[in-house]
């Protein structure tokens, strides 16, 4: 019998990367062949499942990618901007299929990202749920359906640690509204309201972020007409749905050609 898929997690150490070495090392579809942390973590040269607190897994936390991936036919990667651009060009160097949960990215990123993937399978999402990924098909087809007379505003709230806003959520939700509508998001888009403002812009997609305490995830988009509301709302309660969302995406993404997929194609949404 074939050996089962090799997985390697970059940022282990994190509140996703976490989640991702208990759910890769448990599954019967693939096997947790690495873990990665940034030189000079405390971690690197620990076992994984040690350092986690728990019982060995076999598998050294390493600081070198390319040795990492050697064994590996996927990475996972929700770390930060500037380490998931460095590890882009590494994953296409050792043939592994590039699963990326990370957010905050620049167009700069974005467009390093997309070079890489002229040699590398690299799935993006900024938000891997199977929950989130509907709302965004349902968000396009709202705004198709409703007119300029409906304000759309997105809230987004997230626990007090998370570093970047909007959330990646709230763009992609942000994106399908315009498409819906048929306008650039760049165009339209209100980041951030405060003193005088003047009066909302018709056609404007606002948003805000909130943060606080261990929210995990809650992404609302309001279509606000007169006399009517219309609200789509996505609660996250457990990572665990991302953490599966991006195995399902690493398994989908092996085999396939060089190019960039998101979780729409991994889905079938
Ligand atoms: N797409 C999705 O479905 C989801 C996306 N996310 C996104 O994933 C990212 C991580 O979130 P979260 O786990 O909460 O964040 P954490 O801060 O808990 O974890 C980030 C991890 O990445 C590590 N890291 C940073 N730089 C490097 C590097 N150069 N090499 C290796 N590891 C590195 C950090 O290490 P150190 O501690 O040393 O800095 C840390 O372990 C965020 O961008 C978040 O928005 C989160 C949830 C779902
Ligand atoms: O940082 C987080 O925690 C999350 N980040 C993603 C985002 O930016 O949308 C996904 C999820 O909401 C959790």
């Amino acid at each position: 019998m074939s050996e089962l898929p090799g997985i390697v997690v970059n940022g282990a150490s994190g509140r996703m990367g976490r989640m991702l070495v208990k759910l890769v090392s448990e599954s019967p579809a693939a096997r947790l062949v690495g873990a990665l942390e940034r030189p000079g973590h405390d971690w690197v040269g620990q076992d994984v499942g040690e350092a986690m607190g728990g019982a060995a897994l076999g598998v050294p936390v390493s600081d070198d990618p390319l040795e990492a991936m050697a064994k590996a036919q996927a990475v996972i990667d929700f770390t930060a901007p500037a380490a998931t651009v460095a590890l882009a060009d590494l994953a296409a160097q050792a043939r592994a299929v590039h699963v990326i949960g990370t957010t905050g990215l620049t167009d700069d990123d974005i467009t390093r990202l997309a070079a890489a993937a002229r040699h590398a399978t690299i799935i993006r999402a900024g938000n891997m749920s199977l929950g989130v990924n509907l709302l965004v098909q349902l968000t396009r087809k709202v705004a198709e359906a409703l007119d300029e007379a409906f304000d759309i505003e997105i809230v987004e709230t997230h626990h007090k640690h998370k570093v970047d806003a909007p959330s990646g959520t709230a763009l992609m939700l942000g994106e399908a509204a315009a498409e819906g509508r048929g306008v650039e998001l760049d165009r339209v888009a209100d980041r951030g309201r405060d003193g005088i403002t003047g009066a909302r812009t018709e056609g404007h997609i606002g948003f805000s972020a909130i943060r606080g305490g261990d929210v995990v995830g809650e992404h609302d988009v309001i279509f606000a007409g007169t006399g009517e509301r219309v609200i789509l709302r996505h609660v996250a309660t457990d990572r665990a749905i991302f953490a599966r969302g991006a195995l399902k995406a690493a398994l989908w993404g092996i085999g396939r050609k060089p190019g960039s997929y998101d979780m729409m194609d991994v889905l079938g949404l």
